[in-house]
């Protein structure tokens, strides 16, 4: 009986949950590793050669997967990492390798981050043999910033707006990778880290693990360091411009460290050194590391998060392969005609709608002008700039049109908001093939199913085949699955927005 399930040939399953094991032990073996780099959470002067003093590796479902908790309480402002530049993985540090410096050199046309990719890629080859590998093998095995998107999931977003930023970012990785091409070639990669795929992989490595460092613009991957999740800025910490100065891509979490009987002592005297600064982390010259500070005060058990920027959800789909439902620093931009910037000087990428529903200050400013006849709009000039309402006619007929146009967007849409939140909420009864193709009859939204399952050409499935999803499955309707956030989270801002200058006009009225 051929059940595919020999002891020499484990089943889907069973390679799930071998891969699975496997990546826990190389996370312990990992951890063990940057302890002995001095990698340290340790509050003593003496970096400790165990983690586990502030911080474990933990998971959390909800807010990232893999992270970092706060393993007792931490104070705001109190350092809770340190990485010391010899553990950071950079430019400088991969190009101490003779051969892919020589390499690397004959082609200075490369950016920094095309050049920081390859030499990713080229220490990956190196296998064990690579220094880093410990590092290396805890990175995630695959990724879903916007440069990985197919098409289906490209064209799930709806949007004209989030299509064209994936479109966008599918063709600057190929370009970066084409471009980067003779390079690998010289240096002989393997076939499997020269093509496409491997070059994603490496370059989503990059954006969305990399951290600011001041003499280096493709910034550095941290071991450790790129554990901590993120939460957005929140307005008790410092503003985004100071937060982006330090920070070039997004952080990441940790899992747990065991708790080390290293000397305790008081980390008072970093935290009086830092504690005018409220960023949560950079790289400092006077103790050469890389440091981390609480953000916030955490409890035993919390997730300890990092600022890695303002973003957009669409940013951060794009630079990091994740968005938030609640994020503040959300915007919709809707089409506006080339009237109503050239009547105006306020730049293209103020005019938009808040996560909240609300028209920007500047929208609504130059709305007021635009609704002015022109030769009356010097005169009223200075009203609109510092944000005065003209007259009660011009702002209703301002909050009409923009409640017009936001209408006109949603309708337009394929789906509505109930059908993508059927649809998102049905994602968690797909355990394998099987059930996508129940879903594909039930749901209201089915067509998307259909679309999906022909777009993997698994249309004809026979119900006796094999019905476990592959990776390459899963992955795929992760990325379907932020698509129909993104889109949701779209059409949200869009009503409310509606809803606010509906509110508005009638209290005008
Ligand atoms: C620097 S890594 C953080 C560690 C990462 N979770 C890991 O397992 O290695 C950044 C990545 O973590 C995930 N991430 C971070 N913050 C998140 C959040 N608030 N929600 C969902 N995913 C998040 C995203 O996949 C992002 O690209």
């Amino acid at each position: 009986m051929h059940t595919g399930h020999t002891a020499l040939q484990p089943s889907p399953l069973q390679k799930r949950e071998m891969e699975e094991q496997e990546e826990g032990m190389s996370l312990e073996s990992f951890l063990k590793w940057a302890a002995d780099i001095g990698v340290s959470d340790s509050t003593g002067k003496v970096p400790c050669n165990r983690l586990g003093h502030s911080l474990s590796l933990s998971y959390f479902p909800h807010a990232g997967g893999r992270g970092l908790g706060a393993v007792r309480d931490l104070r705001k402002g109190e350092l809770i990492l340190r990485v010391p530049k010899s553990a950071l993985m950079t430019r400088e540090s991969l190009l101490k390798d003779y051969k892919l410096s020589v390499a690397v050199n004959k082609h200075p046309s490369l950016s920094s981050i095309q050049i920081l990719t390859v030499c990713l890629l080229y220490e990956m080859g190196k296998g064990k043999s690579s220094w880093w590998h410990p590092y290396l093998m805890h990175l995630p095995r695959g990724y879903d910033i916007l440069a990985t998107f197919g098409e289906f999931e490209k064209q799930a977003f709806q949007a004209a707006d989030a299509i064209w930023a994936a479109e966008k970012a599918i063709l600057k990785a190929k370009l970066d990778w084409k471009e980067a091409n003779q390079l690998m070639e010289e240096l002989k990669l393997k076939p499997q880290l020269l093509t496409f795929r491997a070059w994603l992989w490496a370059a989503s490595t990059i954006s969305s693990r990399t951290l600011h460092i001041p003499w280096d613009e493709a910034g550095c991957l941290c071991p450790v360091g790129d554990l901590f999740n993120y939460a957005a800025p929140g307005e008790d910490t410092v503003c985004s411009e100071e937060v982006d100065s330090w920070m070039s891509a997004p952080p990441f979490q940790v899992s747990s460290l065991s708790n080390g009987d290293c000397a305790q002592t008081s980390s008072m005297e970093q935290f009086d050194t830092h504690d005018q600064r409220l960023t949560d982390g950079g790289y400092q010259e006077d103790v050469a590391a890389y440091c981390f500070y609480a953000r916030q005060n955490y409890t035993k058990g919390e997730q300890v998060l990092l600022g890695y920027g303002t973003y957009t959800n669409l940013e951060l789909l794009e630079h990091y392969g994740f968005l938030l439902n609640e994020n503040s620093n959300d915007k919709v931009f809707i089409p506006l005609e080339p009237e109503i910037y050239s009547s105006s000087s306020w730049p293209k990428e103020s005019l938009y709608i808040h996560q909240n529903g609300r028209p920007s200050f500047s929208l609504l400013s130059a709305l007021r002008l635009w609704a002015t006849p022109s030769n009356k709009r010097r005169s009223v000039g200075h009203l609109a700039y510092s944000g005065s309402l003209l007259s009660t006619e011009n702002e209703i007929h301002v909050l009409k049109w923009i409640s017009k146009k936001c209408n006109a967007i949603v309708k337009n849409l394929p789906t509505s908001i109930e059908e993508d939140s059927l649809l998102l909420s049905s994602f968690d009864e797909i355990q394998d093939l099987h059930s996508i193709l129940e879903l594909g009859k039930a749901v209201l939204a089915s067509r998307e199913i259909w679309a999906f399952l022909e777009a993997n050409n698994l249309q004809n499935v026979e119900s006796d085949s094999n019905l476990l999803l592959s990776r390459k499955i899963r992955r795929s309707i992760d990325r379907w699955k932020l698509a129909i956030q993104w889109r949701l989270r779209y059409k949200k801002i869009l009503l409310d927005c509606i809803c606010y200058c509906t509110e508005i006009i009638d209290s005008l009225l």
